[in-house]
């Protein structure tokens, strides 16, 4: 990721070498009779840099969202599915975009999944990285990590995208 914006190859691993956050969460979504009302997560990006999702083998669920479409996103036995999170968005001004997806529910099983989040030092300021601007690309979002993860719990819960309140 860094090599595609032209920065050292090592950056991004440097700037989360020692410190940084990690958070794992289990997720798990009991059948539910109403599939059509009630989401297992609602669609939301994650407060991650990047996430590395282990999902469950038999059930599907996760679905991620493009142009406006909702797709599935198969199970391959063993593999690992990487998203990009905000924090990863506001490094690189917006060259990455963090993904939207959501969990739907199942009527018949329950389906289980790990999350682990992958953030910065909780001191740190997360904003873009200095070389990718200039006059005609000016930061785009700056806040401090641990403001973030606090505005996100909450912003979570109204509705609203994380993301979108931290536009300068
Ligand atoms: O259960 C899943 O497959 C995804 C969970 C998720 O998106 C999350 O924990 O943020
Ligand atoms: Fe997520």
């Amino acid at each position: 990721m860094a090599k595609l914006l032209n920065l050292d190859e090592e950056y991004f691993t440097n700037k989360f070498a020692d410190t940084s956050y990690t958070l794992v969460g289990f997720n798990y979504y009991p059948p539910c009779p109403k599939p059509d009302h009630v989401f297992g997560l609602r669609p939301h990006t994650d407060g991650s840099a990047i996430t590395v999702n282990f999902i469950d083998a038999d059930v599907s669920g996760l679905q991620f969202e493009k142009n406006s479409t909702w797709y599935n996103v198969p199970i391959v036995p063993t593999a690992l599915v990487v998203n990009i999170g905000d924090v990863m968005e506001i490094l690189s001004n917006g060259f990455f975009k963090s993904l939207m997806h959501r969990v739907v529910t199942n009527t018949e099983k329950e389906r289980l999944s790990l999350a682990m989040f992958y953030s910065l030092d909780m001191e740190m300021d997360i904003e873009p990285v200095p070389d990718l601007l200039d006059d005609k690309r000016p930061p785009r979002y700056k806040i401090k990590n641990k403001d973030y993860i606090a505005k996100q719990t909450y912003i979570f819960a109204t509705g609203k995208q994380t993301i979108d309140t931290l536009k300068i």
